[in-house]
């Protein structure tokens, strides 16, 4: 239990229609007996005057709600305030909240901190949450969501259950070893128990990154020869002007980024400098970004303009077909061999060029059926557990040696879901919430 109770707004940027402000702690009760007079029933919304605690003034009235810990959301008793959202009326109520003894006012994420260190959410439940907040995308909102209830917590910590139990067998027999009478059988269930796990763990990351991608955005490069018309699509998809256009062939030269939605999917679109042989130092770098760009990218859209047809250069045909479409632009000026044409002049072939992205989107990332992992941190502890397990299966080791091995793997799991282990994480992972979350 902490010493100190902290206090924050919770709500959304002033001015707003009703603002809450969240106190947690041990003083709660104290607190609302000095603000609101008394301590309000258990979990119920309650009509309250909120008076400064030594002058009596009235600083404004709402709705009170007390939750008793542990069943709140830090797991310790916390006051909601609700009122006016003033400037001036949340900044008093936060300074006489500032003047209550043992009262301090709220660090960033550290409400969720709390949830952490009382078990009422793992790591991974807290991560959802703070991508919930920051959610743009239907695709983004449902995942976060999901993660936030716990489907990566009851996943990761059913597999790590299972290792200990296989630890403890492991254990047993080694106990035993002494004795004459001792069964093989034992071990070589729990062996095959692992590699059932083993084959687990790698489907679950072999998923395509899609957890990743729908958090982070899924990335297409705009490829093709000078003047196909790249920047004037990048211009057309974004809506405003944000890359350069003209006439003359060579225009761009450093990769351009804008962020939209396309269907439920945060996407990330690149501009890039258009492939030819040139001499020009400048221009040459901008193309070894635009191929460095087309390595890295989800789908690279190939740009071959309807009156100058270009095929696909040599450097860019390791690209897998799934990973790449051809379209037809600038369609006012010749018909194209291409299946979707589009020109910016007449925006035409736009919509359809739009629908086909966003069926490729969904085919890679789907409708969010089996929980994915949305973090690199996930994959990275998943592959080190993973790679301790494969080595406990190893027969040709010591028994005590395999058993470390399976320790191991469960740590790697403990530390994903904070249970082992995680203070130098905490930092990092809190360190992206906002003040009052
Ligand atoms: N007629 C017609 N002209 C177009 C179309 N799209 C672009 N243009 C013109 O083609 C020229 C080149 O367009 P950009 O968008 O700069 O082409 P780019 O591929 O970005 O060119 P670089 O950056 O130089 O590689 C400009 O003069 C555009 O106005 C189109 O659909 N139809
Ligand atoms: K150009
Ligand atoms: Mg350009």
């Amino acid at each position: 239990m902490h010493e100190k109770t902290i206090f924050a707004l919770s709500s959304g940027s002033l001015p707003s229609g009703v603002a809450i402000i969240r106190v947690s702690g041990p003083a709660v009760a104290d607190t609302a007996e000095k603000i609101l007079g008394c301590l309000p029933p258990p979990r119920k919304a309650t009509f309250s005057r909120f008076r400064h605690p030594s002058t009596g003034d009235l600083l404004d009235e709402g709705l009170s709600i007390y939750f008793p810990g542990p069943n709140s959301f830090t797991g310790e008793d916390v006051l909601e305030l609700q009122g006016h959202g003033g400037k001036a009326s949340v900044e008093a109520i936060l300074t006489a909240l500032a003047s209550i003894e043992g009262l301090r006012v709220a660090e960033a994420g550290e409400f969720s901190r709390r949830a952490f260190e009382n078990n009422r959410m793992d790591l991974t439940e807290l991560e959802g949450l703070s991508d919930l907040i920051a959610a743009q995308t239907e695709g983004q909102r449902r995942q976060a969501l999901s993660q936030s209830q716990g489907v990566l917590r009851a996943l990761y910590e059913g597999w790590r259950s299972d290792i200990i139990q296989a630890r403890a067998l492991i254990e047993a027999e080694l106990d035993f070893a002494d004795e004459d009478d001792v069964p093989g059988s034992v071990s070589d269930q729990v062996w095959s128990g692992v590699l059932t796990l083993i084959n687990q763990i790698s489907d679950h990351l072999d998923d395509g990154r899609r957890g990743e991608l729908i958090r982070e955005g899924f990335s297409i490069a705009l490829l093709g020869p000078p003047n196909a018309g790249k920047s004037s699509l990048l211009n057309a998809l974004a809506r405003r002007d944000v890359a350069i256009v003209t006439p003359q062939a060579g225009t761009t030269r450093d990769t351009i980024e804008i962020s939209m939605r396309i269907g439920e999917h945060l996407v990330v679109i690149t501009d890039t400098a258009g492939l030819r042989q040139t001499d020009d130092e400048i221009e040459r770098e901008g193309i070894k970004r635009a191929v460095q760009a087309a390595r890295h990218a989800d789908l690279v859209v190939w740009l071959s303009p309807s009156d100058a047809p270009a095929d696909l250069p040599v450097k860019l045909r390791e690209i897998p077909n799934e990973q790449l479409l051809t379209i037809g632009t600038k369609a006012d000026l010749a018909t194209s061999q291409c299946e979707i044409v589009v020109s910016t002049v007449y925006t035409n072939g736009l919509d359809v060029f739009l629908r086909e992205l966003e069926d490729r989107i969904d085919k890679r990332l789907g409708h969010g059926e089996s929980a994915a992992l949305s973090r690199q941190r996930h994959r990275f502890a998943l592959n080190e557990c993973s790679n301790c397990l494969r080595l406990s299966i190893q027969s040709k080791l010591d028994l005590e040696l395999r058993s470390e091995h399976l320790r191991q793997a469960g740590d790697h799991l403990g530390r994903l879901t904070g249970r082992i282990d995680v203070e130098d994480l905490l930092d990092v992972i809190f360190s992206e919430f906002c003040v009052g979350k």
